[in-house]
């Protein structure tokens, strides 16, 4: 398993590869002194590489040394989007046209030439110029507000590029090898979700740091997708998932986000300056390249690959893909993008480069250059160069193959700094070629002969899965080339595992993974209060733990996930998460009067709504939502509305959804509809988000936080204490508060499954 980042990710040498996108969305920035900013080694290198002309390298130096925009993306199904993104346009950016700060203009946000839709927006005011005047003080307040509704994503510019080469379409299986914290994922989501639509597609979205793929559960929970599955694997060691019968899944796009020098984040990860060396690039080569090979190996013939890094260096950049090209020599080619994001402006891959090494970075800033591979073996013989990288020495993959030439190299893209006041990044687009003699299309091909070997991986322990037996059933194959589980032959309309019992990993301490029996009383009491129609997939319904038993979440997953879940155990994959949390057990008690005691999530909703029974979303205006907002649990005599309360009253206890229209209204303006989870009480009503999200809301849509504090509980030692002294009784403990608080809700969940996994 990888380790956790660090602050500091040019630590150890510099040769600790970047997780550069983490501080994408804190607004935290670094002490910022430009003086500091200088490292001889990394000026003596590039220049020897030649990535930018003599005449050029001022201007790329002195951008290095400024400041990095603040730049960030309009997320979300399209129409949903393109709303947000016309709330900026008319409602804050004209009144930052004409803002002064200490005798100079600051220029407004603008949209990104290049991002599709005009959904990337990059600001260049300094930060104290956005603390210290009131029109960007209240964008910056926007900002943070819909970033935490999930409907911006800070995101630096260039690293938004490579999801959009990727050509994603609703019904492609994907696999983000390396992905945390989840930028990138998110674009591949929204890219198999264009307008909210079912998509049929899957993203594997995995990172081999098990803490990391914690914050890639959090990122992607704000863009729920049925068809999603977090894993924490070495990506260079990938498992081959089965699909039953035989069959492997092979995928249509993969992308190869790998860990990487960074020196294309020196804007933002200032330490660098300090720390760089150029024995960094060269010792992430080796890794790189593996990541690179399995990603190859994984993908569909006719499938699309792209690699990408933050580092301008050759040596993780073109030397990996020339030697993964002449690893499969005529089965790849590097795609030619050039027509693509016709305003974004890029630099050709480079078709010769130098490897250098630097044997104390600390200590010395000179670089010994190598011609050849065979040089470099000399030095080590003479004992001029110390053998680094586990006594193996640098691997002859660094240097420019002899056919450099011919691999189409040039059509690598290399973003720079000055181009377009950027960081740096370096994409290359793949594409795996279709041919009569290509495996077939759900059938892994051979692992190919890398001349690198792999290192074993404490996060793969069960990689020799050429010895398990492989299932006998008879598969059909759906239009993706994936068996729908109801041809599997494991029962798919039962609690099941995996339909051959396969060794565990007990090292892997997650939940197991089931589907429920649609027949189960709770989920019969679920179709029945959501009155879902025969269109809603109740045979798709997750839960962690072995036995099938809806305890307190339901996941829902799409037909791809669930022949995943069924054919290979989770803990042979490190499955973290699937699906999207659709049901939550409100309540646990054994009170008959309320027949269904699941509520929706907000998560789930938007995935429940097109199976919901005809009348059973209520309608409702921003008058209730101020009400709903104002107190917890608001009586029900307390709406003006009578239509509404009439609605209401005429409902059994239990979970509803309400659509608030859009509109002007009670003092607050919604640009959107929405749709929210309300819990019906004896008398009274409560909407179901935590109270942090009710604050954004309140915020977003009144202008201010008009939620009162919740009510103080009688005594809070004493189990179920509301039912007991409250008229109202079985009061509903929204999530992220009290006894229902997010956290203390997942420790009882745990408990509650762990109990039932003993
Ligand atoms: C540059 S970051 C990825 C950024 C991410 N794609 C995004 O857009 O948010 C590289 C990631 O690779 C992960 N990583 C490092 N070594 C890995 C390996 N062998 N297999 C899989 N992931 C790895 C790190 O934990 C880190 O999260």
């Amino acid at each position: 398993m990888g380790k956790h980042r660090s602050k500091n990710p040019a630590r150890a040498g510099g040769r600790k590869p970047i997780n550069r996108d983490d501080n994408g969305g804190t607004g935290d920035w670094k002490k910022f002194d430009p003086t500091d900013m200088n490292n001889e080694a990394f000026e003596q290198y590039y220049k020897a590489q030649g990535i930018v002309s003599e005449e050029e390298w001022t201007d790329f130096m002195a951008c290095l040394r400024k400041e990095l925009p603040v730049t960030f993306r309009v997320t979300g199904s399209r129409a949903h989007a393109d709303t947000i993104n016309d709330i900026i346009r008319t409602a804050y950016v004209p009144n930052m046209l004409d803002v002064e700060f200490e005798g100079n203009k600051i220029e407004p946000p603008s949209q990104l030439a290049w991002y599709p839709g005009g959904l990337g927006w990059q600001i260049e005011a300094p930060k104290r110029a956005v603390r210290k005047t009131e029109p960007f003080r209240l964008f910056q307040r926007f900002l943070v507000g819909e970033t935490e509704v999930g409907n911006l994503s800070r995101q630096e510019a260039v690293s938004m590029i490579p999801p959009l080469f990727l050509d994603v379409e609703p019904h492609h299986l994907c696999l983000d090898m390396c992905a945390a914290p989840g930028s990138k994922t998110a674009q591949i989501i929204e890219a198999l979700n264009p307008h909210h639509t079912a998509s049929t597609g899957l993203l594997i979205a995995n990172d081999s740091d098990y803490k990391r793929t914690h914050m890639l559960v959090h990122q992607t929970g704000r863009m729920p997708s049925k068809g999603l599955i977090v894993t924490n694997y070495d990506a260079s060691m990938y498992p081959t998932i089965k699909l039953g019968a035989g069959k492997t899944l092979q995928f249509d796009r993969i992308l190869a986000d790998v860990p990487c020098s960074g020196d294309g984040t020196l804007r933002k990860n200032i330490e660098i300056w300090g720390k760089w060396g150029a024995a960094d690039g060269n010792s992430l080569h080796g890794l790189q390249l593996r990541i690179l090979e399995r990603a190859m190996t994984m993908l569909k013939p006719g499938g699309r690959l792209v690699y990408s890094t933050c580092s301008f260096n050759p040596s993780e950049d073109e030397a990996v893909i020339a030697a993964g090209l002449n690893a499969r020599p005529g089965q790849f080619s590097i795609v030619d993008v050039s027509a693509q994001l016709p305003n974004l402006k890029r630099r050709p891959g480079k078709t010769s480069w130098k490897v250098g090494t630097q044997p104390d970075a600390k200590t010395s800033k000179e670089i010994a250059w190598y011609e050849t591979h065979e040089e470099y073996r000399q030095a080590v013989e003479n004992g001029t160069e110390k053998e680094k990288d586990r006594g193996k020495g640098l691997p002859s993959t660094l240097w420019p193959p002899a056919n450099a030439t011919e691999l189409g190299l040039e059509k690598c893209l290399r973003l720079l700094p000055h181009d377009q006041n950027t960081g740096g990044f370096f994409v290359c687009v793949l594409e795996k070629r279709a041919s009569k003699n290509s495996a077939p299309a759900t059938t892994e091909e051979p692992t190919s002969s890398s001349s690198l070997k792999r290192p074993a991986s404490p996060a793969a322990p069960q990689a020799a899965e050429t010895k398990r037996a492989r299932e006998k059933s008879p598969v059909a194959e759906s239009s993706s080339g994936v068996a729908t589980p109801a041809e599997v032959s494991t029962p798919a309309t039962t609690a099941s595992g995996p339909a051959k019992k396969e060794k565990r990993d007990l090292s892997f301490k997650e939940d197991p993974y089931s589907y429920v029996d649609p027949e189960h009383a709770e989920i019969k009491s679920i179709i029945e209060r959501f009155q879902f129609k025969d269109t809603f997939p109740k045979h798709n319904l997750l839960v962690r733990n072995e036995y099938g038993e809806p305890l307190r979440t339901v996941y829902l997953t799409n037909d791809v996930v669930k022949t995943i879940i069924l054919n290979n155990d989770y803990t042979r994959l490190r499955i973290i998460s699937a699906g999207v949390k659709s049901f939550a057990r409100q309540d646990s008690q054994q009170r008959v009067e309320i027949g269904c005691k699941w509520r929706s999530p907000i998560d789930g909703i938007l995935e429940l709504l097109p199976h919901v029974g005809n009348g059973f979303v209520i309608n409702a205006s921003l008058v209730e939502l101020r009400t709903l907002l104002q107190d917890h649990y608001p009586p029900i005599e307390k709406f003006a509305n009578e239509e509404w309360k009439k609605v209401f009253e005429g409902r059994d206890m239990g979970c509803a959804i309400v659509k608030f229209q859009e509109g002007k209204e009670a003092g607050g303006e919604l640009r959107l509809p929405m749709w929210l989870p309300v819990w019906k009480a004896k008398m009274s009503l409560s909407l179901m988000i935590d109270k942090r999200e009710k604050s954004i809301l309140s915020l977003r849509t009144f202008g201010e936080d008009i939620c009162n504090p919740p009510p103080i509980q009688k005594d809070q030692n004493k189990p179920d204490a509301t039912a007991e002294t409250d008229p109202a009784a079985a009061e509903p403990v929204p999530e992220g508060e009290g006894e229902g608080s997010a956290g203390v809700a997942l420790a009882v969940e745990e408990s509650e499954e762990k109990a039932i996994n003993a």
